[in-house]
């Protein structure tokens, strides 16, 4: 008889059209609704990326189905069959929802997994406990993986579009030395370094090993995409940044935000939009890598540390 393992695979959702923004933002808000000019400022920035379309929720799907295809690819010759259910943070199908549904569907075992590859206990931790406790509840037995910055497929595929970029800034007359690479990610709250969070570790990890891998010397790592709330966010910004190196004489800058794996409002708005309308101002020329969304070698990626997981879990 096939024995069949649940993945969850969970991501910070977004809205599915632009009347459920005002929801989404709410639920974001811990249930309390935006100001209406909070509310003006994330649809505005919603419609400006291609008019209404939201692409997370499509490529999170598309990434979901590719992902259970590699997964039954790769475990080969076992009598295992994964089935994947997502888990949102902030949208519907929940967290819990997708739990849930594992067990209505009678899974009794199933590994979790976030599409973010590095570990921070303000979003994965997040929402790993959610998802654990949802589990208890059910009586599914689940396990989790926590990050997986520097497997080696990863890094090959995102090695792989830094390097391509370059190509392009050459083939447009830069020379490639020359293009300083920003390694960029999600901002959070200033106080999880005081709480010895990994995530600003990894993700220099992350940054090094693509850049030794690469050959680039010439890079940095910075933050963008910080929430509007009083309290500090991890810095220096992005937008900041790209004025310093104007001041420095910098011309040409290759964003590479490896903190994300698909297009979504930080891609498409704060760097493409957001990101480029400051660096036509100060006349440098931006570009960044191509978004992971479901290249092989991103679902391979997912799919190893699964199947290593689960082998783990059926040795013991
Ligand atoms: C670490 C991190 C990731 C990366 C890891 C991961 O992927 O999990 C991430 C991804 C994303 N964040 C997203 C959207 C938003 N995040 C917001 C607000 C916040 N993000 C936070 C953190 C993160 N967010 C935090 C601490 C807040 C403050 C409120 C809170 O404590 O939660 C807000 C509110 C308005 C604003 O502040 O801009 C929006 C609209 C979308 C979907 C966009 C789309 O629909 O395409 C994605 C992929
Ligand atoms: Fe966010």
């Amino acid at each position: 008889m096939t024995n069949t393992i649940g993945v969850l695979v969970m991501s910070y959702g977004t809205p599915e059209n632009m009347e459920s923004v005002e929801a989404y933002y709410t639920h974001i808000r811990r249930g309390r609704p935006p100001e209406p000019e909070q509310l003006k400022e994330l649809t505005d920035r919603y419609e400006a990326i291609v008019g209404g379309v939201f692409p997370l929720r499509e490529n999170t799907d598309n990434q979901v189905k590719a992902l259970q295809e590699t997964l039954n690819r790769d475990e080969r010759g076992t009598d295992v069959e994964f089935r994947c259910y997502q888990g949102l943070k902030h949208a519907y199908p929940f967290i819990e929802d997708g739990v849930e549904q594992m067990a209505k569907d009678g899974i009794q075992t199933a590994i979790g997994i976030v599409l973010a590859p590095h570990f921070s206990t303000m979003s994965v931790g997040s929402y790993i406990k959610r998802a654990r406790e949802k589990a208890e509840e059910m009586g599914v037995h689940m396990s989790f993986i926590e990050s997986y910055h520097l497997h080696p497929k990863l890094i090959q595929a995102l090695s792989t579009r830094v390097s391509a970029k370059l190509d392009a800034f050459e083939e447009a007359g830069a020379k490639r030395g020359d293009v300083k690479v920003l390694f960029s990610a999600h901002s959070l709250p200033a106080r999880i370094v005081e709480m010895g969070d990994p995530y600003p570790q990894q993700l220099l990890e992350t940054s090094e090993v693509i850049a030794s891998r690469v050959g680039i010397t010439n890079w940095q790592f910075t933050w963008q995409s910080a929430g509007r709330t009083a309290e500090p966010w991890l810095g220096p910004d992005i937008l900041d940044t790209l004025q310093e190196l104007s001041r420095e004489q910098v011309e040409d800058v290759l964003v590479a935000p490896i903190g994300f794996v698909s297009d979504h409002l930080e891609v498409l708005y704060d760097l493409d939009i957001e990101a480029k309308s400051i660096a036509k101002e100060i006349d440098m020329r931006l570009m960044r890598i191509d978004s992971l969304n479901s290249d092989p070698l991103y679902m391979e990626t997912l799919s190893d540390v699964i199947i290593s997981r689960w082998q783990q879990g059926s040795d013991e």
